[in-house]
């Protein structure tokens, strides 16, 4: 998704599988070889109907294309915001990806249960010089992505949850050190108090989208009398917004309950 032809996530979302396999297994029977066995060992990747389907992509060895592209330690926030912006980019591609949310490395989308489409995107090599201006882009990164469904509403909030909380402890961890009692360590030891970090960097990005009112002026052509006015129009569109707030437990999930309703 982020880079050509490095992402290997399995077409498990697309209908199209299954008629790909269909129409494999036509060919098959019109012209089986010796070799025809080796399809037994297809696994079938069908995910499972009426799941939240979630791919997430990680960086593959992102310390090592982090360290070689300089990025600022422990947290860059030009490459937050660059992965941000193509996750932006892939969920506008994909209205079915109801929210994402990302830390570090990584990405994870979030597909309605009646998903049934997926896609790639080179959006990370793309948008790099936009984020990274005086940084030349020395090799493409690679991320690996892997598919999971959850069966329920509280399956997913969970998984969303436990990224987050990772995003946590992981930022606790590479701001400061080892110990037990590291908010306290790092106030006392080197003057940080960890809640004045910024946001970005202690709970990660959520995606998700919400409508906005646009003011356009537009030519009107009717009623006759009006020909030719210009007039303000107001319409409702749907954009991808980021926030950085904490989805571990309820108030997020009761102040925007339209992201996991069924019929939306
Ligand atoms: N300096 C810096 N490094 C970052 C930043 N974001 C991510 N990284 C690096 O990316 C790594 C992501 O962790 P992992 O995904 O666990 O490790 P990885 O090196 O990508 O290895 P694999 O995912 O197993 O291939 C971190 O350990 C950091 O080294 C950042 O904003 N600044
Ligand atoms: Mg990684
Ligand atoms: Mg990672």
């Amino acid at each position: 998704m982020w880079a050509a032809g490095t992402l290997k996530v399995r077409d498990c979302l697309a209908g199209t599988s299954v008629t790909l396999r269909r129409c494999l297994k036509l060919g098959a029977t019109m012209a089986k070889s010796k070799f025809e066995y080796v399809r037994d060992f297809e696994a079938d990747d069908t995910c499972l109907p009426h799941c939240w389907v979630v791919v997430r992509l990680d960086g593959r060895n992102f310390h090592r294309f982090a360290e070689k592209h300089s990025f600022i330690k422990p947290n860059d926030s030009r490459a937050l915001h660059l992965m941000t912006k193509c996750a932006q980019t892939v969920m506008n591609e994909l209205e079915d990806i109801v929210i994402a949310y990302g830390q570090s490395d990584e990405y994870s989308f979030v597909f309605k249960r009646k998903s049934n489409w997926f896609k790639r995107r080179a959006s990370y090599v793309f948008y790099w010089r936009d984020y990274f201006e005086d940084q030349p882009l020395l090799y493409p990164p690679g991320f690996d992505g892997r598919v999971v469904v959850y069966p329920s509403n509280q399956t997913l909030k969970d998984y969303l949850s436990w990224r987050q909380a990772d995003c946590h402890i992981n930022n606790l961890y590479n701001t400061g050190t080892l110990a037990a009692d590291k908010n306290e360590i790092l106030f006392s030891e080197f003057n940080i108090n960890y809640n004045n970090e910024p946001l970005m960097y202690r709970k990660g990005t959520v995606l998700i989208w919400q409508k906005v009112e646009e003011i356009t002026t537009k030519e009107v052509k009717l009623p006759a009398e009006m020909e030719g006015k210009k007039m303000a129009v107001t319409r409702t569109r749907n954009v991808v917004v980021p926030l950085h707030c904490n989805i571990i437990g309820d108030a997020f999930w009761k102040e925007h309950p339209e992201i996991l309703d069924e019929d939306s």
